[in-house]
């Protein structure tokens, strides 16, 4: 049977450097604790790489099937921690691999010493890849036929008092002795597993669960507490078996993202012909047929066809979004009416949805506070409630004159009490279940923490271009403010302004450039008398962004520069009569440009963006949940609270150059848990120094997904809050968690005490309370 979760409890010999680390977050080593442990199921690990050199020596990953959980790890560690040839072990008990960085000749040592632990290590060979492995079924017969012999066991000594049952059964045999050989056959079929690690694990001077099982086991045997020893090991083994295949689900809820995207794909040969094929072996270019109702398997541009798309998966959003020729489908989404054609943009490894399911998986490594503390509590108190047993079986008889028996099985008790399961895999089921709730729900979290430390969020920071608005403002107002005769003398047309505005636009992505590029000329400009194509662009040189301000650059030899009210305050051409037209505009929530050339203001264009529908409600349900928004926008003040006060949000700070944001966030944080929210390079710095930085519309960008803390797949601000309401339930089941965890501990040892608690009786509730924890971290997936 699996060694399970059970035996993520703490050893107490294990002290792990990489705890030292106080990172924010470490993705590595020995993080991955239990989400990792233990499976019961068939599980399939994924192809393992070769040995890579790096500048210390080498990096080989070797998988070793029989290690997911801290136990093992712990072992390892210890084994291999000592070794002089080897410079650093980073486990992944999740994918079951450890990464040995080492000197050149080491690996057989160390191969060996993981043999030496009773572990079976693979690595590749020279060709490349190990093939991905699964693991073989288990049998559950031995557990079964051990649960009837224990239960024999129990019921022979009930009818011991009965005289000559036993001797019907046996001529030899007493009552006890039936008891006793039906117990050891209990014992036997359902704890050899256990004796065995528990005795590598005394070995290497570890104490592990397995280790204080056996001893508990062995000792209720030597004091002839038959029907118990035999319950005992077969509740142990149960309960373990249990909790690994809940905690698989766990585990498989990040798995089962991948499955997402089908493994087949309808490719193009280079005869014309369609042909499926298996989807990991379609190269970028392919061109890929998708039939109604089909889902997406790779990520490409659609080449022909038009259809509806269900991007839920990766979004979250189920509401369909149209697409056509030239727009960009991903690998997991579902196309719900058309058929169409698209040309494969990324390897199957490489989609948008395999490198969100790289990000969650990589999250879980990284320890939450909570995980932390309670690893680190867990390590304390296995040894503790150990020694406290030793003396509770030797001090009483030798120094009171106890009875023996009495104590010695009081002591018994308490080692099956000393094991912390419950408490140490309560977290990170708890947290697993978190992140996969929210990559379902589009929002991928970047690690424990953050979705742990989101329920103290108190103030939230908002970009207002792309986060609040579209991001796609459109081009209102064009006007000329010098005068049409000094105009034509300067060679400044009216043709000529928008002309000139739009060559310099042309050159930035900047919205408030492209509006102004993208914009129908004829409706700003009498094209009649314009010159042939108004909207033809010149030539730019010594083309340059301004930051926060606009754009400049050299036109037929002269300067021209296109930007905000500061850009012109800057370069002192600004003027009353133009103050008041650009405060009329930007009171209707416009942001206004300016083109000027080295003397004058030649021309204005205002811009309107428009507010998102679900900007307005996401505001609200921030505010609903305590937390107050602020916005920071490098657009002017009048524009910033217009359309502030369009979406209700608290506060509108205008004219914010990065570092103002990066300023205002700093500000916020001295006495509050602040978030922020933003998409453009202006807010960079802000979203790095936010507790929380959020990004938007991830799917399409991978920078995003590296970058931010929390990545929203779409560019809905709703979820922003969903994230805040997940977050706090997460934090609500995991202080329930150790509360039960703690709390059932705490009523046995009192029980023990008394003299009240049986040896099973205390296996039954600590299998009880690890049942309870994972089935209360689970309840974050049913959502
Ligand atoms: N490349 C550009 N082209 C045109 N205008 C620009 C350009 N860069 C900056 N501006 C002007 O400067 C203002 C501030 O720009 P900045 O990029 O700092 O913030 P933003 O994009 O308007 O707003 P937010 O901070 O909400 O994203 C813009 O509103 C725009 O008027
Ligand atoms: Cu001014």
């Amino acid at each position: 049977m699996r060694d399970s979760i059970s035996s993520c409890c703490g050893s107490v010999a294990d002290n792990n450097p990489q705890e030292k680390e106080q990172g924010h977050v470490n993705n590595h080593t020995d993080d991955n604790r239990v989400t990792s442990c233990c499976a019961a199921e068939p599980a399939i690990a994924s192809p393992l790489s070769g040995s890579q050199r790096v500048d210390s020596g080498f990096r080989t990953p070797i998988r070793i099937m029989q290690m997911d959980c801290p136990t093992e790890e712990a072992l390892i560690r210890k084994k291999l921690g000592t070794m002089p040839d080897v410079i650093s072990l980073e486990f992944n008990l999740m994918q079951r691999v450890l990464m040995v960085e080492h000197t050149e000749d080491a690996l057989e040592a160390v191969l060996a010493g993981i043999r030496s632990l009773g572990f079976e290590p693979e690595v590749s060979g020279a060709q490349g890849e190990l093939p991905p492995k699964t693991e073989p079924k288990k049998s559950w017969w031995p557990l079964g036929l051990a649960a009837v012999a224990a239960l024999m066991a129990e019921v022979v000594g009930w009818l011991e008092p009965i005289n000559g049952l036993s001797g019907w059964l046996s001529g030899e045999l007493s009552n006890n002795g039936l008891a006793a050989v039906l117990a050891l056959i209990a014992v036997g079929l359902s704890g050899l597993t256990t004796y065995k690690k528990g005795w590598v694990a005394v070995r290497h001077g570890d104490l592990n669960i397995n280790a204080l099982m056996s001893i508990a086991v062995t000792g209720a045997l030597i004091l002839g507490q038959w029907p118990e020893a035999a319950m005992v090991m077969v509740l142990f083994t149960l309960a373990e078996l249990i909790e690994a295949k809940s905690l698989d689900r766990a585990r498989n809820a990040i798995a089962g993202l991948m499955n997402l995207a089908p493994e087949k794909a309808t490719v193009q040969q280079s005869d014309g012909s369609w042909l499926e094929v298996a989807a990991a072996t379609v190269a970028v270019g392919s061109r890929v047929r998708v039939k109604p109702g089909e889902r997406i398997a790779l990520d490409g541009e659609i080449v022909r066809g038009r259809s509806t798309l269900n991007q839920a998966p990766i979004t979250g959003e189920s509401l369909p979004v149209d697409k056509a020729e030239g727009d960009q489908v991903y690998a997991g989404t579902i196309n719900e009416s058309g058929s169409f054609e698209y040309k494969v943009s990324a390897a199957a490894d490489d989609s948008a949805l395999a490198r969100i399911i790289h990000a969650v998986e990589e999250a879980q490594g990284a320890k939450a506070p909570t995980q932390r503390f309670v690893d680190q509590f867990a390590r304390l108190y296995t040894p503790i409630v150990f020694f406290i047993a030793l003396a509770v079986a030797v001090v009483p008889p030798l120094l009171m004159g106890g009875d023996w028996f009495d104590w010695v099985y009081k002591a018994l008790v308490l080692l099956v009490i000393a094991c912390p399961c419950a408490l140490v895999i309560s977290t990170p089921v708890t947290i697993v279940s978190g992140l996969a709730a929210a990559a379902r729900r589009g929002i991928l979290i970047k690690g424990g923490v953050y979705l742990e430390e989101g329920h103290k969020l108190s103030w939230l920071a908002l970009d207002k271009t792309g986060t609040l608005t579209h991001g796609k403002p459109v081009l209102t107002e064009f006007e000329v403010l010098i005068d049409p005769r000094a105009a034509q003398t300067a060679g400044h047309t009216i043709e000529g302004c928008y002309q000139l505005a739009a060559s310099l636009a042309m050159r930035s992505d900047h919205p408030v450039s492209q509006a102004i590029a993208k914009a129908e000329a004829a409706n700003f400009v009498n094209v009649s008398t314009a010159q042939k194509s108004p909207g033809a662009s010149l030539n730019v040189d010594s083309f340059e962004a301004i930051p926060g301000r606009g754009v400049k650059g050299r036109i037929k030899g002269r300067s021209y520069s296109l930007g905000n009210h500061r850009l012109i305050e800057e370069s002192g051409l600004c003027s009353s009569a133009l103050e008041a037209r650009l405060g009329q505009l930007e009171r209707e929530g416009k942001s206004v440009v300016m083109l000027v050339d080295d003397q004058q203001v030649l021309a204005l264009f205002a811009v309107a963006d428009t507010v998102k529908a679900t900007s307005r409600e996401a505001v609200a349900e921030l505010h609903q949940l305590g937390i107050k928004t602020i916005m920071l926008t490098g657009d002017n003040q009048h524009t910033a609270t217009a359309i502030a006060q369009q979406v209700g949000i608290d506060e509108a700070r205008g004219n914010q150059l990065p570092e103002d944001k990066l300023a205002a966030i700093t500000a916020l944080e001295k006495d509050a848990t602040v978030g922020m929210v933003g998409d453009g390079i202006n807010d960079a710095p802000a979203l790095a120094r936010a507790q929380i930085g959020f990004a938007m519309g991830a799917m399409g960008s991978d920078t995003a997904i590296e970058t931010a803390d929390v990545a929203l797949m779409d560019d809905d601000l709703r979820k922003v809050p969903a994230f805040v309401r997940l977050s706090r339930q997460t934090r609500r089941i995991l202080i329930q968690n150790i509360a039960l965890a703690l709390g059932i501990k705490a009523v046995f040892l009192v029980l023990t005490v008394m003299g009240l608690g049986t040896m099973w009786m205390a296996v039954f509730a600590d299998m009880g309370a690890s049942l309870l924890v994972v089935g209360n971290g689970l309840r974050l997936l049913r959502k």
